[in-house]
């Protein structure tokens, strides 16, 4: 789609860098991690193992995959003055925030943070993926007044998050899912909030501004926000008592988006959505089959009526709500598993960088514009109309 000067809007289909992290075939539904296919790795690998291919290049031996899950769970480790913080937040607070601002503060706190060396960035790297999990975890535990968990270093990633977020050890069941959900979230090429960390890396700023950033960016509801969006609306159809189909057809009616639904860079099947599909419904099997019923109605519908796909959100909010997690922890989930994507994608841009600095075409009054003494002004002759939000 162009703008009024022919300019692509929104960046679309805009090539901007090299990367030889993770490849998209839009048209065919291909995702890879360093050209091995996600299907594949759905099915046989586990956040660890993905990790170490996303920030190395090549998957490890058994080893170095042992080492490596080590090094991880050993950053399980939060200095006291950023848990007095996280105390200190209004409870009502989006974890996002929380995540957001905290991440943030770590920076101040990290060893490294001076340096952008490649081996500066994977201790950084080790660092923050481990502590964005616990700190999610730690506010949540925090916010509902329950006191916290220490980490356990004999969990897995996924393992240790629940344990540290419920208090109780997890099935097998709920970490294999929450595992394969992060396996499936940790990189996706340019999008918006890999973007906005690899800009920000770009300038020589450091790896805990380029991360803040990205997690600014994923918040919102036309990225990584629409999977808490799906599960919102799915309530509000369940407590209306309302028809999912027919509900979503009055959306659709009167031009609302679909949360989880569309893609900028899919025109076929996402095929992240079709482990998050099989996910729901296998779960939802075994406790409540309702919201993944809810939603394959929704998502034939919209298949149907729009020839729109469901993208990644949309089956990971039944899957999340059917695991017991509160709709306000998806989109910090998200980030415990993109971490591993961002931080591939800062070291990537930091080993061979050069500052990101596109052009824009100028649309505003021609130049030279006159500059009216203030005495003379008697309106703001070119005061921007005022637009409704978006
Ligand atoms: C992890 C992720 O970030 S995955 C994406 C998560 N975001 C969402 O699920 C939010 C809902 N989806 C969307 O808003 C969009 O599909 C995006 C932002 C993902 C991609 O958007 P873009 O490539 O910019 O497409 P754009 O928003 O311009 O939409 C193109 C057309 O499809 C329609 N469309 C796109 N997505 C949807 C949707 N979810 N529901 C209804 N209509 C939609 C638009 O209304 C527009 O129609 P028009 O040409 O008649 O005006
Ligand atoms: O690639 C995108 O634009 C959005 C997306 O699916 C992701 O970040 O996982």
């Amino acid at each position: 789609m162009a703008g009024t000067t022919g300019a692509p809007k929104g960046l679309q289909d805009v090539v901007a860098n090299e990367s030889s992290i993770c490849f998209i075939d839009g048209a065919a539904g291909v995702l890879s991690y360093r050209g091995i296919d996600i299907h594949e790795l759905a099915q046989k690998s586990s956040f660890e193992e993905i990790t170490y291919l996303l920030w190395n290049g090549a998957l490890p031996t058994a080893a170095e995959l042992n080492d490596f899950s080590h090094q991880l769970a050993a950053a399980r480790h939060i200095p006291d003055d950023v848990i007095t913080f996280l105390q200190s937040v209004p409870k009502t607070a989006s974890p996002m925030e929380v995540l957001r601002t905290t991440v943030s503060l770590l920076g101040i706190y990290d060893p490294d943070e001076k340096s952008n060396a490649h081996t500066a960035n994977i201790r950084k790297s080790f660092r923050l993926t481990a502590k964005i999990a616990m700190i999610v975890a730690m506010f949540d535990r925090i916010r509902k007044g329950k006191p916290l968990i220490k980490p356990d270093t004999s969990l897995s990633h996924a393992g240790n998050f629940l344990w540290m977020l419920n208090g109780e050890k997890p099935s097998e069941t709920a970490t294999k899912a929450l595992d394969v959900a992060l396996v499936l979230h940790a990189d996706h090429e340019l999008n918006a909030s890999t973007f906005a960390a690899r800009v920000i890396a770009a300038t020589l700023s450091d790896m805990h501004s380029a991360i803040t950033g990205a997690i600014g960016a994923l918040k919102g509801p036309l990225h990584g926000g629409a999977n808490e969006a799906v599960m919102h609306l799915l309530y509000e159809i369940d407590k209306a008592g309302e028809d999912p189909v027919e509900h979503v057809r009055k959306m659709l009616a009167e031009k609302q988006k679909i949360s989880g639904f569309g893609h900028r860079v899919y025109t076929t099947e996402d095929p992240r959505a079709t482990h998050l599909r099989r996910m729901s419904e296998d779960l939802g099997k075994d406790a409540n089959p309702k919201w993944y019923e809810m939603s394959r109605a929704i998502e034939l519908f919209v298949k149907e009526e729009k020839k729109l796909n469901a993208n990644v959100d949309f089956y990971s909010a039944s899957t999340y709500t059917t695991l017991g997690i509160d709709i306000d922890l998806f989109t910090p989930i998200f980030a415990i598993s993109r971490i591993a994507g961002w931080c591939a994608h800062v070291i990537e841009q930091h080993d061979d960088n050069r500052l990101i600095r596109p052009r824009a075409d100028y649309t505003g009054p021609k130049w030279p514009a006159p500059y009216t003494p203030i005495e003379q002004r008697t309106s703001s002759a070119h005061a921007l109309e005022t637009k409704p939000s978006a």
